[in-house]
């Protein structure tokens, strides 16, 4: 994979998060000396990265050598206001700044950076960090072809990406895929818990969850056919499926009641971290 860069790019937060896609960008080609991150105590999975990768690390983002060709802003939404007079004096009139935070706007951005910056709004997710996220993305006026396409390089370095024309969709975006790996987590751990239940001891019982929330998903990813479909493929005439399946897809209080009343909380706190 290829980055035409004219300067640095900077993550700018090497938390959960950026530090999932940090991993994505070196492992698809990335240099190492192409990339700055900003955090005040460098840990965890992103120190590790610089133990292996050596790419240089700066406290603040006033400590930037030159202007960067992207900043790729992974702060949580509520430090924000903190950042943002670092970032207005960090971005040059070429950088584009690519937030991930959800919930804040294009508009928030722009009130706090020169006039004419371009912005990206993005919403990555954490299997970024072995090429298998989705993200979707949208961006203000002043992003130009070339600024396009290297945030387009740099997020399906994680995986695939959306690109949307309405800002608005991003936090329904947020509350299903940005969000949905910890559904999906839950589903691993919930699975684990009710084999406990069915009578096995807890590390068989969660072996036996893993693998079958890895091995489905990665059927799912490689199979050409629909989930409905998949779903049936499992499902004997009158078996044990049958009978797990009419307790989660009953009428009212199944999952997909619950799962709807799930993303639609996601989506309502995204609005709410945004104001
Ligand atoms: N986690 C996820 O699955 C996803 C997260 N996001 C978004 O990514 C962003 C980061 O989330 P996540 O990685 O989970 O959070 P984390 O708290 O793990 O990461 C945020 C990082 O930013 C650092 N940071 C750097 N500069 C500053 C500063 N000036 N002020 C405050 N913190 C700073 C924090 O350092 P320190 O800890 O020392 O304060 C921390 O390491 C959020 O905006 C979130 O909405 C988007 C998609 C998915
Ligand atoms: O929980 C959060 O707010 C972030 C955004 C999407 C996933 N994690």
């Amino acid at each position: 994979m290829s980055f035409k860069l004219d300067g640095p790019v900077v993550l700018a937060g090497a938390g959960k998060m950026g530090a999932a896609l940090l991993a994505g960008w070196i492992a698809r080609g990335l240099q190492p000396r192409d990339v700055i991150v900003q955090e005040p105590n460098l840990a965890g999975d992103a120190a590790e990265l610089q133990r292996q990768h050596g790419f240089s690390a700066v406290a603040n983002l006033e400590d930037l050598p030159s202007p960067p060709s992207v900043i790729v802003v992974a702060v949580k939404p509520q430090a924000m206001d903190s950042v943002f007079p670092e970032l207005a004096k960090s971005a040059g009139p070429a950088t584009v700044v690519m937030s991930i935070a959800a919930g804040k706007s294009i508009a928030s951005f722009e009130r706090h950076l020169p006039s004419g910056t371009a912005v990206v709004r993005a919403m990555p997710n954490t299997p970024a960090a072995i090429g298998r996220g989705i993200t979707g993305a949208v961006g203000n006026a002043h992003v130009t072809e070339a600024q396009k396409d290297l945030c387009a390089s740099l997020l399906s370095a994680a995986g695939e990406v959306v690109w949307l024309n309405d800002e608005a969709l991003i936090d329904a975006v947020t509350a299903v895929s940005g969000s949905g790996p910890a559904y999906i987590f839950l589903l691993a751990e919930t699975l684990a818990r009710a084999g406990e239940a069915a009578g096995l001891d807890a590390a068989t019982s969660m072996q036996l969850a893993r693998a079958t929330v890895s091995g489905a998903g990665e059927l799912l990813h490689r199979s050409q056919s629909d989930p409905t479909t998949l779903r049936q493929n499992v499902t004997s005439p009158g078996g044990t499926t049958a009978a797990a399946l009419s307790v989660l897809m009953r009428e009212k209080g199944g999952l997909q009641d619950l799962l709807t009343e799930a993303v639609l909380a996601a989506k309502k706190r995204g609005r709410e971290l945004g104001s």
